[in-house]
């Protein structure tokens, strides 16, 4: 007897990692956005490396290969890179199962434009799909963080991504109110170089603006103690120097775009409707995606918003766990 195993997989194509998550499996694959490409012959961009390994390439590339990431603000950037490394990715999850085309379900900014989401959809069906169902990344985070939406009854979700942070209240599984705004994890880390240039006169790559950022990082009552030695390029001498960054100085760094996100947050409150922020007063504010995890911004958000502030467990998987518990209800035949 032959058995047809389900090869349905949900997909959080993010502007800093890819997760997918496959059917009574979990999550399966976690790896960067990034694909290493030689470009020494012309017309004919051959892929090196994807996820981890072309990671690891950024910044250390000879002039013929290029460590890119397709995906820039939570969107499609580059659209034949983005779709060999879906290809690559959905190959990898699927395995020995991949004779069978998967359904994917996948997640896109809650507002992206038609011509955005189509680029994803066309992206992941000549990636192999059989069959590609879009979710919003807000309704696919609550989801993910254990939240009830199917009810008449006020959440509220600030998923903290690479390149966007979604913003939504949702009630019986639709969105009320909601924003997408384009400040998020690489924002963090530019303002960060950005930083470093002007008060130490050094100039850091983006994996070291990272490194601080998440070593050190935070943005509400900052510790001056809490130090990190990182390495950089003097600009003074051009030549490689060490220097010491404290926390407060992160905190420093990181106020405006910490503070945009706050502001937005108290925007998207201010539109929702009584009942439902009420109902929010009380449940308080969830939070998801990497960007979540950046210390003090759930304090500084429920300071600002005078609203309590929950930092969703696993927050970076939620999306992917989300969009893997509605591929039965969505591919439902
Ligand atoms: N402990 C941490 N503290 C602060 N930031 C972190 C931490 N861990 C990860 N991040 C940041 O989280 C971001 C990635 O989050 P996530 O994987 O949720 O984004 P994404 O889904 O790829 O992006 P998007 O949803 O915008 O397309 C990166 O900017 C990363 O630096």
């Amino acid at each position: 007897m032959l058995f047809r195993m389900s090869a349905d997989i949900g997909i959080d194509l993010g502007t800093a990692t890819v997760l997918v998550f496959s059917k009574n499996k979990g999550i399966v694959l976690k790896e960067p956005s990034v694909v290493a490409i030689d470009k020494s012959e012309k017309g004919n961009d051959r892929v090196l490396k994807v996820g981890e390994e072309a990671r690891q390439m950024i910044g250390r590339t000879p002039g013929n290969i290029v460590a890119i990431r397709p995906l820039r603000d939570g969107v499609i950037s580059d659209y034949d890179i983005t779709e060999k490394m879906l290809k690559y990715f959905i190959n990898k999850a699927c395995g020995k199962r991949r004779w069978i085309a998967p359904k994917v379900a996948i997640c896109i900014p809650c507002e992206a434009t038609a011509v955005e989401r189509k680029a994803v959809e066309d992206a992941a069906k000549n990636a192999g799909a059989k069959r590609v169902e879009l979710i919003e990344e807000p309704i696919a985070a609550a989801i993910g963080a254990g939240l009830d939406i199917t009810k008449a009854s006020g959440n509220m979700i600030i998923d903290i991504g690479g390149g966007t942070t979604d913003i939504a209240v949702i009630s019986l599984g639709g969105m009320v109110v909601r924003q997408s705004i384009k400040v998020a994890g690489d924002e963090f880390d530019e303002t960060i170089i950005k930083y470093i240039r002007k008060k130490h006169k050094v100039m850091i790559g983006e994996r070291t603006a990272e490194e601080l950022k998440i070593k050190i990082g935070c943005v509400f009552n900052a510790d001056p103690e809490k130090t990190l030695e990182v390495r950089g390029r003097d600009l003074l001498n051009g030549l490689p120097t060490n220097i010491v960054v404290n926390a407060a100085e992160m905190q420093e760094a990181l106020k405006e775009a910490v503070y945009t996100i706050a502001e937005s947050t108290h925007s998207v409150l201010e539109k929702t409707p009584p009942e439902l922020a009420s109902d929010i007063a009380e449940k308080g504010i969830v939070m998801t995606g990497g960007g979540a995890l950046l210390e003090g911004l759930d304090k500084l958000i429920e300071q600002y918003t005078n609203v309590p502030v929950y930092v969703a467990e696993d927050s970076i998987s939620c999306v992917a766990y989300g969009t893997g518990k509605v591929l039965d209800y969505i591919f439902e035949d």
